[in-house]
């Protein structure tokens, strides 16, 4: 399928939120930054912004949610109108139950891998899931040095979705960049989640453009995943 720009609010200006999110309005999703001060050192937005950004724009909302007990808030985020729910395997008591929860609201089930979380112990989940987040620096900040050591990850995970014949989405967050964005694409990655690189830029709307067009240079193809682009 196309590469897909996620846009991380995170990085934009939070006393103008929803004409940041109009900058951007030709971006596959919004992403949106929850913390907690719990599970990650910061705290940024809960459910009211969150419904209050998917009234301002019409791009959808790719909830990421580095917060504890997700079990019990990620529902929330459905009804507040995320069209895509991304929950911590490290914070989830039964993130099966979880998925499908999610699911069964009328959201994608996304399930997110910290750094140090491998992705073998959860193979068998993948079937659960519409998304599968490898995180290529520690949650809790934007603006953060992509860790290239996660590449050889995002390759088995990408394998991984192969083996089992999914439509699963392979999302990376964190330093993803024009000098970064191509690796990513090349081990199999094709969700981008971009916040200082489209934020900082002087025209967000156009580094949305140049991001997905080095992501599709760099797979050679639309369509490399064979999987839908649309939503679920
Ligand atoms: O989830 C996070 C950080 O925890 C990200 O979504 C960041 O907001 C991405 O920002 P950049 O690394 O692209 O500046
Ligand atoms: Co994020």
């Amino acid at each position: 399928m196309a590469a897909q720009i996620n846009p991380s609010i995170l990085s934009a200006d939070f006393a103008r939120l929803a004409d940041e999110a109009k900058a951007v309005e030709g971006a596959d999703w919004l992403h949106v930054d929850v913390m907690d001060n719990h599970f990650v050192p910061n705290l940024t937005l809960g459910v009211p912004v969150v419904e209050a950004l998917g009234k301002a724009t019409d791009t959808p909302l790719d909830c990421h949610l580095m917060i504890e007990d997700p079990d019990r808030w990620a529902p929330q985020y459905v009804e507040a109108g995320a069209g895509s729910v991304t929950f911590h395997v490290e914070a989830a008591a039964a993130p099966v139950r979880l998925a499908r929860e999610i699911r069964a609201k009328g959201a994608r089930a996304s399930m997110a891998l910290k750094p140090a979380t491998p992705i073998e112990p959860y193979e068998d989940l993948l079937p659960e899931l519409d998304m599968l987040l490898v995180m290529t620096v520690e949650p809790g900040f934007g603006g953060q040095a992509f860790l290239d050591i996660m590449l050889p990850k995002i390759r088995r995970t990408r394998e991984l979705i192969a083996k089992h014949g999914l439509e699963l989405w392979l999302q990376v967050d964190g330093g993803v960049s024009a000098a970064t964005i191509e690796r990513c694409a090349e081990a199999g990655a094709d969700v981008f989640v971009a916040g200082s690189a489209v934020y900082g830029a002087e025209d967000p709307a156009k580094a949305v453009q140049e991001l997905r067009a080095l992501a599709e240079k760099a797979t050679g193809t639309t369509g490399l995943c064979g999987h839908s682009a649309t939503g679920r």
